[in-house]
């Protein structure tokens, strides 16, 4: 592993350089004619929480899959902890965790039994205080003698976590481990993967949700039709779009020539509409008090008066014309 860098995480921060534990290069999968990973290159950090962010059908899954050895490569080259993918997939095995998505196996084990029984398949440590811990990383301390499939879905989830954890993996996958929960265990899962992370291991997840993306990662690559078109810290993503706010009100008596609204200092956009004036701003706090004193000037009164800070959603706006979730 050559790549060295110093990135700036999300949760902590780092002052040291980190080596790098996946380096993917040109990466291409096909399906017949379509290309559903066209050319991908990653690197992944030691110890930090590492998103790929896109909508469905970008190549999220198929490029996480084909670095765990699930799915290989057309095109590419895969190193995880140093160790060439293509060479050696059963050593990747080893150092790698992967969250299963399915349940059938949850069917009428305990919590504890189930982690017990996955240690054991793995050849692993089955005594009961490598069980405790790992329940206790998942905060399943109150369901440990549960049967599984009486979990919620979040409880499944945060076991499902568990269960990738019990070879002591220096990089766990997790494949959108938020979908489908409510808002509370979504958060309850985001501080479980936190604390996967305090304990040094590297986490590599895919998700549709800009919000887990900001918030939970301390990078992110931004995937659109099977390409990488942005990796960085999700601050930095932001940082890079002229629009760190967007002002919006409504115009109540009265209209005021677009040129007004553009001259306004650190504006980097005007729409209006149906009464309607949104500005984009790189100085929220200057453009705001700008408008305010245009706005008195001119007599005129603004309604309905909103701000909001550009977020990941506006990262890919910018960069494809769509919506994340469209
Ligand atoms: N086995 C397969 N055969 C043919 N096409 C496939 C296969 N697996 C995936 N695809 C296609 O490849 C594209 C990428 O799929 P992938 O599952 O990697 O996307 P994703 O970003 O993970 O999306 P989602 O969030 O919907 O899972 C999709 O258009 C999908 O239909």
């Amino acid at each position: 592993m050559q790549d060295v860098s110093t990135p700036v995480t999300n949760g902590v921060a780092v002052g040291a350089t980190r080596p790098a534990v996946i380096e993917v290069r040109g990466l291409v999968k096909r399906y017949g004619d379509f290309t559903a990973v066209n050319g991908v290159d990653l690197t992944v950090y030691d110890g930090e929480i590492f998103g790929i962010l896109g909508p469905n059908g970008a190549g999220k899954t198929t490029t996480l899959e084909m670095i765990e050895g699930l799915r290989e490569p057309d095109e590419g080259t895969i190193h995880v902890a140093g160790i060439d993918a293509a060479r050696n997939p059963t050593a990747v095995k080893r150092v790698i965790g992967v969250q299963l998505q399915s349940t059938a196996l949850f069917d009428h084990l305990t919590v504890r039994e189930l982690i017990a029984l996955f240690a054991a398949l793995y050849g692993a440590d089955t005594s009961k205080a490598k069980v405790d811990r790992l329940v206790e990383l998942v905060s399943l301390q109150e369901k440990a003698n549960d049967y599984a499939n009486a979990l919620s879905g979040g409880q499944q989830q945060r076991l499902s976590i568990a269960l990738a954890m019990v070879n002591d993996p220096r990089i766990i996958f997790l494949d959108e481990p938020t979908t489908g929960l409510d808002p509370a265990a979504r958060r309850n899962l985001w501080d479980v993967i936190r604390t996967v992370r305090a304990g040094g291991k590297t986490v590599v997840l895919t998700t549709h949700y800009m919000e887990e993306a900001e918030v939970l990662c301390d990078r992110v690559a931004v995937m659109d039709q099977g390409r990488i078109i942005a990796c960085d810290t999700p601050r930095r993503l932001i940082d890079q779009l002229d629009q760190a706010a967007t002002i919006r009100a409504r115009i109540d008596n009265g209209t005021v020539p677009v040129e007004t609204f553009k001259s306004l200092p650190n504006v980097t956009h005007v729409a209006v509409e149906d009464g309607y004036v949104e500005l984009h701003s790189d100085d929220m706090q200057v453009t705001m008090s700008a408008l305010l004193a245009t706005a008195r000037e001119a007599g005129l009164r603004l309604d309905n008066l909103s701000t909001s800070s550009a977020t990941l959603e506006d990262v890919f706006l910018a960069l494809t014309g769509r919506s994340l979730r469209e």
